[in-house]
């Protein structure tokens, strides 16, 4: 019997669930907003007004439009917020055990036919299912970053995704105005499978000394016509996003090429994440972002 989607959650008030909950409160959908913290909630829900007033000056949405979207987003400090949603997407961070947590946590407050989704750039959705009570009724749900302006959603199901949640995600996802490419369940899906090993690449060649910084980003950028360079691009995604994604293939395809540049490795154990941390490969502490080698 088919499922309408009516009310989403969101889990993970971060650079994506902020992003999430922009698109679907602006196609008319009430939006539940969770992440670990009241703060965590509350911060999204600001990026959300500055990225919503950002369209308005763009002429891209109207005032109106603006303000009814922003009405619509609620922040869900617990799980118990998000029983009455008929769909919650998962945006947390891209570790399997953290996502495994919530979706065994959350299925227990949840209306029996809710479908859960994950954002996970990576992760086996086959997998993360069988974390939840319901793997007939999970699916991947993978949107681009930043969510507002990118307009590529990958659909991924599981094995034991069923055809009612593929449709209702499909449908939900068009009233979105996304377009939709459908990813067999496999190590970081399609974008991420292509997109991440280039990424590596690029700093594997900063490792090396082929290039610094600001030659690597210029030459992909004027020459590939790239509108970010790839350790721009690294930054913006965030640096344990990009090391959680190589982790994932190459575990997950047990190829040597996957493997992870030992400088990605040791940014992120200095904690230089990119944007989301004010420093990777540039430092955004000042005026302009400075390359950091
Ligand atoms: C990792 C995964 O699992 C999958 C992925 O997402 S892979 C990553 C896919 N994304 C990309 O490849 C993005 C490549 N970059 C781009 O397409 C463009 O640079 C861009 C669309 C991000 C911005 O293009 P632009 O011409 O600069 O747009 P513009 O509207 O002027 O944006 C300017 C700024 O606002 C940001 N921005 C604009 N609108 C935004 C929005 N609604 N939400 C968030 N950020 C926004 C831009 O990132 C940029 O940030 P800064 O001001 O901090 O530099
Ligand atoms: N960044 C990107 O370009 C893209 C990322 N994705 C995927 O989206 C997901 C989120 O990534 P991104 O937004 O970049 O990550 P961020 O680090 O920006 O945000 C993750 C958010 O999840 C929060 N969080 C952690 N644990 C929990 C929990 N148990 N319950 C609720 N919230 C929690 C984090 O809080 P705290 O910081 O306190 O831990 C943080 O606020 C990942 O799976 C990623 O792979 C998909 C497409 C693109």
């Amino acid at each position: 019997m088919a499922v309408t989607i009516k009310t989403v959650g969101v889990v993970g008030a971060g650079q994506m669930g902020n992003g999430i909950a922009h698109v679907c409160a602006l196609a008319g959908f009430p939006v539940m907003l969770n992440d670990v913290s009241a703060d965590r909630i509350k911060a999204g829900i600001a990026t959300v007004t500055g990225n919503l007033a950002r369209q308005v000056s763009k002429k891209t949405i109207s005032e109106d439009e603006r303000k009814n979207a922003l009405a619509l987003i609620k922040p869900a400090e617990k799980y118990e917020d998000l029983t009455n949603c008929d769909l919650v997407i998962e945006s947390a961070t891209e570790k399997e055990d953290v996502k495994r947590k919530i979706f065994s946590d959350l299925c227990t407050v949840l209306k029996p036919e809710a479908i859960v989704a994950s954002n996970t750039s990576s992760i086996s959705i086959t997998r993360l299912a069988s974390a939840t009570d319901r793997p007939e009724r999970f699916i991947g749900i993978h949107f681009m970053n930043p969510v507002p302006l990118m307009e590529l959603v990958e659909l991924i199901r599981g094995i034991a995704t069923d055809d009612v949640t593929f449709e209702a995600s499909k449908t939900f996802v068009s009233k979105l105005g996304k377009t939709i490419a459908v990813s067999e369940d496999f190590p970081a899906f399609i974008v991420n499978r292509i997109l991440l090993p280039m990424i590596n690449e690029a700093i594997y060649t900063l490792y090396e000394g082929v290039g610094n910084v600001e030659a690597i980003d210029t030459a992909m950028r004027l020459g590939a016509h790239h509108p970010m360079g790839p350790l721009e691009l690294a930054d913006f995604i965030g640096l344990d996003t990009c090391l959680s994604v190589m982790q994932v293939l190459h575990e997950g395809l047990a190829d040597s090429k996957y493997r992870p540049c030992p400088l990605l490795v040791k940014y992120v154990e200095a904690g230089w994440l990119g944007r989301k941390t004010k420093r990777g490969f540039y430092d955004y502490r000042g005026e302009k972002p400075v390359p950091t080698r």
